[in-house]
């Protein structure tokens, strides 16, 4: 492989991770929105059936596209965290 190509595949790499920086945020903008509500209808942060429910596509799409479950399992629990943190904070103001 010449430089030339490996400039290539690292500028699509990097377009990729720009893609999963903006899917995050969108992700939590929406887990705020979430929040909010929870908050209006007192309901826990903390929805322990849907973060299974969540966890288990997570797994299962992943494992269709050739991902690694364990590995998939802890993007989840990161992401599903800092959700939590997120709205606790919001909760908080
Ligand atoms: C966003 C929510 O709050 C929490 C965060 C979740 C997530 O990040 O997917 C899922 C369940 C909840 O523990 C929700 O209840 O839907």
């Amino acid at each position: 492989m010449d430089d030339q190509e490996l400039q290539t595949l690292r500028g699509k790499i990097d377009e990729i991770d720009d893609q999963l920086i903006a899917c995050l945020a969108e992700r939590m903008q929406l887990v705020l929105e979430v929040a909010a509500r929870k908050l209006e209808i007192d309901c826990p942060i903390v929805q322990q059936n849907r973060a299974i429910e969540v966890e288990n596509h997570y797994i299962h799409m992943g494992k269709a596209l050739g991902l690694d479950s364990q590995f998939m399992t802890d993007i989840f629990h990161k992401i599903h965290n800092e959700s939590c943190r997120m709205q606790a904070r919001l909760w908080q103001i």
